[in-house]
Protein backbone atom coordinates (compact mmCIF):
# COMPACT_ATOMS: atom_id res chain seq x y z
CA UNK A 1 0.00 0.00 0.00
CA UNK A 2 1.11 3.38 -0.54
CA UNK A 3 1.93 6.32 1.47
CA UNK A 4 -1.16 8.50 0.09
CA UNK A 5 -3.50 5.31 0.30
CA UNK A 6 -2.60 5.00 4.22
CA UNK A 7 -2.82 9.08 4.04
CA UNK A 8 -6.80 7.70 3.41
CA UNK A 9 -7.13 4.98 5.62
CA UNK A 10 -6.13 7.60 8.63
CA UNK A 11 -8.02 10.61 7.12
CA UNK A 12 -9.39 12.14 9.88
CA UNK A 13 -12.37 13.89 8.08
CA UNK A 14 -13.19 12.65 4.39
CA UNK A 15 -15.41 14.05 1.91
CA UNK A 16 -17.69 11.15 0.48
CA UNK A 17 -19.21 12.33 -3.11
CA UNK A 18 -21.91 9.51 -4.88
CA UNK A 19 -23.11 10.18 -8.02
CA UNK A 20 -26.60 9.95 -9.41
CA UNK A 21 -25.58 7.18 -11.72
CA UNK A 22 -24.91 4.98 -8.13
CA UNK A 23 -28.49 5.91 -7.00
CA UNK A 24 -30.63 4.76 -9.42
CA UNK A 25 -32.27 1.79 -10.24
CA UNK A 26 -32.56 0.43 -13.74
CA UNK A 27 -35.80 2.68 -14.62
CA UNK A 28 -33.92 5.96 -13.02
CA UNK A 29 -35.65 5.70 -9.62
CA UNK A 30 -33.86 6.75 -6.59
CA UNK A 31 -32.81 2.72 -5.00
CA UNK A 32 -33.03 2.53 -1.60
CA UNK A 33 -31.18 -0.14 -1.11
CA UNK A 34 -28.37 1.80 -2.61
CA UNK A 35 -29.04 4.34 -0.25
CA UNK A 36 -28.85 2.02 2.39
CA UNK A 37 -25.58 0.17 1.49
CA UNK A 38 -23.68 3.91 1.08
CA UNK A 39 -25.44 4.50 4.58
CA UNK A 40 -24.08 1.28 5.64
CA UNK A 41 -20.07 2.31 4.64
CA UNK A 42 -20.08 5.40 5.67
CA UNK A 43 -21.70 4.53 9.20
CA UNK A 44 -18.77 2.05 9.55
CA UNK A 45 -15.96 4.71 8.80
CA UNK A 46 -17.84 6.78 11.85
CA UNK A 47 -17.74 4.22 14.31
CA UNK A 48 -14.03 4.21 13.47
CA UNK A 49 -14.22 7.81 14.51
CA UNK A 50 -13.81 9.54 11.73
CA UNK A 51 -15.58 12.86 10.17
CA UNK A 52 -17.20 12.54 7.28
CA UNK A 53 -19.36 14.35 5.09
CA UNK A 54 -21.66 13.07 2.18
CA UNK A 55 -21.84 14.97 -0.73
CA UNK A 56 -25.05 13.22 -2.72
CA UNK A 57 -26.54 13.36 -6.04
CA UNK A 58 -29.85 11.86 -6.31
CA UNK A 59 -32.48 14.56 -6.18
CA UNK A 60 -33.72 14.62 -9.59
CA UNK A 61 -33.69 10.77 -10.06
CA UNK A 62 -35.77 10.95 -6.80
CA UNK A 63 -38.12 13.29 -8.48
CA UNK A 64 -39.11 11.18 -11.14
CA UNK A 65 -40.93 8.81 -10.40
CA UNK A 66 -43.35 11.00 -8.02
CA UNK A 67 -43.38 13.37 -11.02
CA UNK A 68 -44.55 10.66 -13.47
CA UNK A 69 -41.32 12.10 -15.81
CA UNK A 70 -39.41 8.96 -17.78
CA UNK A 71 -36.56 10.82 -17.65
CA UNK A 72 -33.75 13.40 -16.48
CA UNK A 73 -35.78 16.60 -17.80
CA UNK A 74 -33.77 19.21 -19.64
CA UNK A 75 -35.22 22.19 -19.65
CA UNK A 76 -34.33 23.93 -15.81
CA UNK A 77 -37.30 25.13 -14.75
CA UNK A 78 -38.32 21.17 -14.79
CA UNK A 79 -35.27 19.75 -13.64
CA UNK A 80 -35.41 22.57 -10.37
CA UNK A 81 -39.37 21.52 -9.89
CA UNK A 82 -37.87 17.93 -9.79
CA UNK A 83 -34.94 18.62 -7.86
CA UNK A 84 -37.12 20.48 -5.09
CA UNK A 85 -39.43 17.35 -5.08
CA UNK A 86 -36.89 14.56 -5.38
CA UNK A 87 -34.96 16.06 -2.66
CA UNK A 88 -37.32 15.61 0.52
CA UNK A 89 -37.50 11.85 -0.99
CA UNK A 90 -33.66 11.42 -1.04
CA UNK A 91 -33.11 13.27 2.64
CA UNK A 92 -35.61 11.21 4.27
CA UNK A 93 -34.16 7.82 3.05
CA UNK A 94 -31.12 8.58 3.86
CA UNK A 95 -32.45 10.04 7.18
CA UNK A 96 -33.89 6.48 7.89
CA UNK A 97 -30.92 4.63 6.91
CA UNK A 98 -28.30 6.29 9.16
CA UNK A 99 -31.55 6.67 12.37
CA UNK A 100 -30.61 2.60 12.08
CA UNK A 101 -26.99 3.21 12.96
CA UNK A 102 -27.97 5.77 15.82
CA UNK A 103 -26.67 8.72 13.21
CA UNK A 104 -28.46 11.76 12.72
CA UNK A 105 -28.13 14.11 9.58
CA UNK A 106 -28.36 17.64 8.43
CA UNK A 107 -29.07 18.77 5.29
CA UNK A 108 -27.09 21.71 3.38
CA UNK A 109 -27.78 22.63 0.13
CA UNK A 110 -25.33 24.86 -1.45
CA UNK A 111 -24.97 26.79 -4.76
CA UNK A 112 -21.69 27.59 -6.68
CA UNK A 113 -22.17 31.04 -4.75
CA UNK A 114 -21.77 29.75 -1.45
CA UNK A 115 -18.69 27.98 -2.42
CA UNK A 116 -17.05 30.90 -4.27
CA UNK A 117 -17.80 34.05 -2.46
CA UNK A 118 -15.84 34.48 0.45
CA UNK A 119 -18.06 35.91 2.69
CA UNK A 120 -20.45 32.58 2.14
CA UNK A 121 -17.63 30.18 2.42
CA UNK A 122 -16.92 31.39 5.86
CA UNK A 123 -20.62 30.70 6.64
CA UNK A 124 -20.53 27.42 4.80
CA UNK A 125 -17.15 26.21 7.02
CA UNK A 126 -18.67 27.54 9.85
CA UNK A 127 -21.93 25.30 9.40
CA UNK A 128 -20.18 22.38 8.51
CA UNK A 129 -17.74 22.45 11.52
CA UNK A 130 -19.98 23.03 14.17
CA UNK A 131 -22.12 20.13 12.39
CA UNK A 132 -19.44 18.10 12.81
CA UNK A 133 -18.68 18.71 16.33
CA UNK A 134 -22.25 17.87 17.22
CA UNK A 135 -21.75 15.08 15.78
CA UNK A 136 -23.79 15.34 13.31
CA UNK A 137 -23.62 13.58 9.46
CA UNK A 138 -23.81 16.64 6.85
CA UNK A 139 -25.76 15.98 3.57
CA UNK A 140 -24.60 18.02 0.96
CA UNK A 141 -26.21 18.47 -2.42
CA UNK A 142 -26.65 21.53 -4.68
CA UNK A 143 -29.56 23.84 -4.19
CA UNK A 144 -30.77 22.54 -7.37
CA UNK A 145 -34.41 24.58 -6.84
CA UNK A 146 -32.53 27.64 -7.35
CA UNK A 147 -29.65 27.54 -9.04
CA UNK A 148 -29.75 29.39 -12.31
CA UNK A 149 -27.76 28.24 -15.21
CA UNK A 150 -24.96 31.19 -14.59
CA UNK A 151 -24.37 29.89 -10.99
CA UNK A 152 -25.31 26.27 -10.90
CA UNK A 153 -22.49 23.69 -11.07
CA UNK A 154 -25.16 20.62 -12.33
CA UNK A 155 -22.56 17.89 -11.21
CA UNK A 156 -21.80 17.53 -7.86
CA UNK A 157 -17.96 16.63 -8.31
CA UNK A 158 -16.31 20.20 -8.60
CA UNK A 159 -18.86 21.09 -5.49
CA UNK A 160 -17.56 17.71 -3.54
CA UNK A 161 -14.20 19.40 -4.48
CA UNK A 162 -14.93 22.37 -3.06
CA UNK A 163 -16.55 21.43 -0.35
CA UNK A 164 -13.16 19.17 1.01
CA UNK A 165 -11.13 22.24 1.16
CA UNK A 166 -13.66 24.91 2.84
CA UNK A 167 -13.88 22.13 5.16
CA UNK A 168 -10.28 21.23 5.27
CA UNK A 169 -11.25 17.40 4.32
CA UNK A 170 -7.89 15.31 4.55
CA UNK A 171 -9.55 12.99 1.49
CA UNK A 172 -12.11 13.16 -0.58
CA UNK A 173 -13.88 9.83 -2.23
CA UNK A 174 -15.95 10.05 -5.36
CA UNK A 175 -18.11 7.31 -5.53
CA UNK A 176 -19.44 6.41 -9.50
CA UNK A 177 -20.80 3.39 -11.62
CA UNK A 178 -17.25 3.33 -13.23
CA UNK A 179 -14.36 1.22 -11.43
CA UNK A 180 -11.59 4.00 -12.23
CA UNK A 181 -10.63 6.33 -14.86
CA UNK A 182 -9.77 4.66 -18.13
CA UNK A 183 -7.44 5.25 -20.63
CA UNK A 184 -10.71 6.03 -22.73
CA UNK A 185 -14.34 5.37 -21.86
CA UNK A 186 -14.77 1.71 -20.64
CA UNK A 187 -16.06 -0.26 -23.42
CA UNK A 188 -13.47 1.32 -25.80
CA UNK A 189 -11.48 -1.51 -27.28
CA UNK A 190 -8.22 -1.43 -25.63
CA UNK A 191 -9.04 1.05 -22.26
CA UNK A 192 -7.16 0.24 -19.53
CA UNK A 193 -7.79 1.14 -15.85
CA UNK A 194 -5.31 3.71 -14.24
CA UNK A 195 -4.22 2.81 -11.02
CA UNK A 196 -2.45 6.26 -9.87
CA UNK A 197 -2.28 9.50 -10.78
CA UNK A 198 0.43 11.58 -9.53
CA UNK A 199 -0.40 15.01 -11.57
CA UNK A 200 -1.50 16.05 -15.22
CA UNK A 201 1.40 14.55 -17.12
CA UNK A 202 -0.06 10.99 -16.44
CA UNK A 203 -3.41 12.44 -17.95
CA UNK A 204 -1.93 13.37 -21.37
CA UNK A 205 -3.16 10.48 -23.35
CA UNK A 206 -6.62 9.97 -21.41
CA UNK A 207 -9.73 10.12 -23.15
CA UNK A 208 -12.92 11.64 -21.29
CA UNK A 209 -14.69 12.91 -24.28
CA UNK A 210 -17.43 10.07 -23.67
CA UNK A 211 -20.29 11.75 -21.78
CA UNK A 212 -21.56 10.33 -18.71
CA UNK A 213 -24.58 7.69 -17.95
CA UNK A 214 -28.22 8.76 -18.66
CA UNK A 215 -28.90 10.43 -15.08
CA UNK A 216 -25.31 11.58 -14.13
CA UNK A 217 -24.18 15.04 -15.51
CA UNK A 218 -20.15 15.45 -16.57
CA UNK A 219 -18.91 11.76 -16.91
CA UNK A 220 -15.37 12.11 -16.47
CA UNK A 221 -14.21 15.49 -17.08
CA UNK A 222 -16.03 16.89 -14.05
CA UNK A 223 -14.72 14.03 -11.86
CA UNK A 224 -11.09 15.05 -13.06
CA UNK A 225 -11.74 18.63 -12.84
CA UNK A 226 -12.76 18.03 -9.08
CA UNK A 227 -9.72 15.75 -8.37
CA UNK A 228 -7.82 18.89 -9.69
CA UNK A 229 -9.14 21.26 -7.47
CA UNK A 230 -8.71 18.77 -4.53
CA UNK A 231 -5.30 17.89 -5.63
CA UNK A 232 -3.77 20.88 -5.49
CA UNK A 233 -5.10 21.89 -2.20
CA UNK A 234 -3.21 18.78 -0.79
CA UNK A 235 -6.06 16.16 -0.63
CA UNK A 236 -5.43 12.89 -1.84
CA UNK A 237 -8.89 11.73 -3.92
CA UNK A 238 -9.71 7.93 -4.77
CA UNK A 239 -12.36 7.64 -7.76
CA UNK A 240 -13.81 4.18 -7.57
CA UNK A 241 -17.20 2.52 -7.94
CA UNK A 242 -20.05 2.26 -5.57
CA UNK A 243 -19.79 -1.23 -5.41
CA UNK A 244 -16.30 -1.00 -3.66
CA UNK A 245 -16.89 1.85 -1.72
CA UNK A 246 -16.31 0.19 1.97
CA UNK A 247 -12.48 -0.55 0.35
CA UNK A 248 -11.91 2.74 -1.35
CA UNK A 249 -12.75 4.46 1.71
CA UNK A 250 -10.36 2.20 3.65
CA UNK A 251 -7.75 3.06 1.39
CA UNK A 252 -7.41 -0.40 -0.44
CA UNK A 253 -5.85 -0.51 -3.69
CA UNK A 254 -9.25 -0.08 -5.92
CA UNK A 255 -10.25 2.70 -8.37
CA UNK A 256 -7.60 5.50 -9.21
CA UNK A 257 -5.58 7.11 -6.76
CA UNK A 258 -4.79 10.97 -7.39
CA UNK A 259 -2.22 12.14 -4.92
CA UNK A 260 -2.29 15.25 -3.96
CA UNK A 261 0.04 17.63 -6.15
CA UNK A 262 -0.01 21.05 -3.97
CA UNK A 263 0.31 21.79 0.01
CA UNK A 264 -2.92 21.51 2.04
CA UNK A 265 -4.52 25.32 0.94
CA UNK A 266 -1.86 26.41 -0.94
CA UNK A 267 -4.02 28.05 -3.42
CA UNK A 268 -6.04 30.02 -0.96
CA UNK A 269 -3.55 31.42 1.26
CA UNK A 270 -1.11 32.36 -1.85
CA UNK A 271 -4.17 34.10 -3.02
CA UNK A 272 -4.69 35.52 0.67
CA UNK A 273 -0.72 36.76 0.61
CA UNK A 274 -0.50 38.41 -2.66
CA UNK A 275 -3.27 38.82 -4.56
CA UNK A 276 -6.49 39.57 -1.80
CA UNK A 277 -7.29 43.57 -1.23
CA UNK A 278 -8.28 42.99 2.52
CA UNK A 279 -11.17 44.40 3.83
CA UNK A 280 -9.99 45.39 7.26
CA UNK A 281 -8.06 44.96 10.22
CA UNK A 282 -7.51 43.27 13.56
CA UNK A 283 -4.62 45.26 15.45
CA UNK A 284 -3.61 42.42 18.28
CA UNK A 285 -1.24 42.25 21.05
CA UNK A 286 2.70 41.87 22.06
CA UNK A 287 1.76 38.17 22.68
CA UNK A 288 -0.50 37.57 19.69
CA UNK A 289 1.56 38.54 17.51
CA UNK A 290 4.57 36.23 19.00
CA UNK A 291 2.60 33.01 18.64
CA UNK A 292 1.25 34.63 15.24
CA UNK A 293 4.58 34.46 13.84
CA UNK A 294 6.55 32.06 16.00
CA UNK A 295 4.35 29.34 16.68
CA UNK A 296 1.90 29.41 13.88
CA UNK A 297 -1.00 29.43 16.70
CA UNK A 298 -4.79 30.10 15.64
CA UNK A 299 -5.92 33.79 16.58
CA UNK A 300 -8.18 33.89 19.84
CA UNK A 301 -9.78 36.93 20.82
CA UNK A 302 -8.39 37.31 23.88
CA UNK A 303 -5.37 38.90 22.61
CA UNK A 304 -6.95 41.18 20.42
CA UNK A 305 -7.30 44.87 21.00
CA UNK A 306 -8.91 46.63 18.40
CA UNK A 307 -10.84 45.82 14.72
CA UNK A 308 -10.84 48.27 11.99
CA UNK A 309 -12.90 48.23 8.92
CA UNK A 310 -16.15 46.69 7.96
CA UNK A 311 -15.98 43.05 6.50
CA UNK A 312 -17.96 39.72 6.91
CA UNK A 313 -17.08 36.43 8.50
CA UNK A 314 -14.59 34.54 5.30
CA UNK A 315 -13.11 37.72 4.01
CA UNK A 316 -9.48 38.47 4.25
CA UNK A 317 -8.28 40.79 6.68
CA UNK A 318 -4.83 42.42 8.22
CA UNK A 319 -3.92 41.36 11.24
CA UNK A 320 -0.95 44.15 12.65
CA UNK A 321 1.01 44.08 15.58
CA UNK A 322 1.09 46.71 18.50
CA UNK A 323 3.20 48.90 16.07
CA UNK A 324 1.20 48.58 13.73
CA UNK A 325 3.07 46.77 11.48
CA UNK A 326 1.55 44.04 9.39
CA UNK A 327 2.17 40.70 10.97
CA UNK A 328 -0.02 38.22 8.85
CA UNK A 329 -3.17 37.97 6.67
CA UNK A 330 -6.04 35.37 7.27
CA UNK A 331 -9.70 35.27 6.36
CA UNK A 332 -11.83 36.12 9.63
CA UNK A 333 -13.93 33.71 11.35
CA UNK A 334 -16.46 36.19 12.34
CA UNK A 335 -17.97 39.64 11.14
CA UNK A 336 -15.74 43.02 12.42
CA UNK A 337 -19.14 44.12 14.17
CA UNK A 338 -18.79 40.49 15.80
CA UNK A 339 -14.73 40.69 16.13
CA UNK A 340 -15.62 43.72 18.03
CA UNK A 341 -17.66 42.46 20.50
CA UNK A 342 -15.29 39.63 20.61
CA UNK A 343 -12.06 41.51 21.21
CA UNK A 344 -9.97 41.14 24.89
CA UNK A 345 -12.52 38.34 25.99
CA UNK A 346 -11.30 34.72 26.92
CA UNK A 347 -13.12 31.60 25.92
CA UNK A 348 -14.96 31.09 29.08
CA UNK A 349 -15.89 34.93 28.86
CA UNK A 350 -17.40 34.70 25.42
CA UNK A 351 -19.85 31.73 25.86
CA UNK A 352 -21.10 33.43 29.30
CA UNK A 353 -21.20 36.63 27.36
CA UNK A 354 -22.26 36.24 23.52
CA UNK A 355 -22.94 32.03 23.81
CA UNK A 356 -21.61 29.05 22.72
CA UNK A 357 -21.32 30.28 18.66
CA UNK A 358 -19.09 32.67 19.78
CA UNK A 359 -16.22 30.43 22.10
CA UNK A 360 -13.68 29.21 19.28
CA UNK A 361 -10.62 31.39 17.49
CA UNK A 362 -11.29 34.49 15.79
CA UNK A 363 -9.15 33.09 12.68
CA UNK A 364 -8.27 29.33 12.71
CA UNK A 365 -4.65 28.78 11.94
CA UNK A 366 -5.61 27.01 8.84
CA UNK A 367 -6.74 30.30 7.63
CA UNK A 368 -4.14 32.64 8.31
CA UNK A 369 -0.56 33.14 6.67
CA UNK A 370 2.39 34.72 8.59
CA UNK A 371 3.41 37.77 5.91
N1 LIG B 1 -11.96 7.73 -19.51
C1 LIG B 1 -13.03 7.37 -18.82
N2 LIG B 1 -12.89 6.54 -17.74
C2 LIG B 1 -13.96 6.17 -17.00
N3 LIG B 1 -15.23 6.57 -17.26
C3 LIG B 1 -15.45 7.39 -18.32
C4 LIG B 1 -14.36 7.83 -19.14
N4 LIG B 1 -14.88 8.65 -20.09
C5 LIG B 1 -16.19 8.73 -19.88
N5 LIG B 1 -16.57 7.98 -18.81
C6 LIG B 1 -17.96 7.83 -18.33
O1 LIG B 1 -18.18 8.58 -17.13
C7 LIG B 1 -19.28 7.96 -16.45
C8 LIG B 1 -19.38 8.44 -15.01
O2 LIG B 1 -19.84 9.79 -14.98
P1 LIG B 1 -21.34 10.18 -14.49
O3 LIG B 1 -22.33 9.39 -15.25
O4 LIG B 1 -21.43 11.67 -14.54
O5 LIG B 1 -21.31 9.62 -13.02
P2 LIG B 1 -21.90 10.14 -11.65
O6 LIG B 1 -23.39 10.17 -11.76
O7 LIG B 1 -21.38 9.11 -10.69
O8 LIG B 1 -21.33 11.50 -11.37
C9 LIG B 1 -19.01 6.49 -16.60
O9 LIG B 1 -20.19 5.73 -16.53
C10 LIG B 1 -18.33 6.40 -17.98
O10 LIG B 1 -19.21 5.94 -18.97
N1 LIG C 1 -27.86 17.99 -7.86
C1 LIG C 1 -28.28 16.99 -8.83
C2 LIG C 1 -27.08 16.20 -9.22
C3 LIG C 1 -26.57 16.45 -10.56
C4 LIG C 1 -25.81 15.20 -11.02
O1 LIG C 1 -26.37 14.33 -11.64
O2 LIG C 1 -24.56 15.07 -10.60
P1 LIG C 1 -23.62 13.76 -10.78
O3 LIG C 1 -24.41 12.56 -10.42
O4 LIG C 1 -22.54 14.05 -9.81
O5 LIG C 1 -23.14 13.72 -12.19
C5 LIG C 1 -29.27 15.99 -8.20
O6 LIG C 1 -29.27 15.83 -6.99
O7 LIG C 1 -30.01 15.37 -8.95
Amino acid sequence: MSGTRESIASARRMVVKVGSSSLADASGHLSVPAVRRLADVVAGLRAGGRQVILVTSGAIAAGLGPLGLPARPKDLATAQATASVGQGALVAAYSAAFATHGLTVGQVLLTADDMVRRSHYGNAQRAFNRLLDLGVLPIVNENDAVATDEIRFGDNDRLAALVATVAHADALVLLTDVDGLYTAAPGTPGAERIDEVHGPEDLGGVDVSRRGSALGTGGMITKLEAASIATTSGIAVVLASSADAASAVAGDAVGTLFHPTGKRDTTRLQWLAHAARTRGAIVVDAGAARALQGRRASLLAAGVTEVRGSFESGEPVDLLGPDGALVARGFAGFSAHEADQMKGLSSDSLRDRLGETYARELIHIDDLVVM
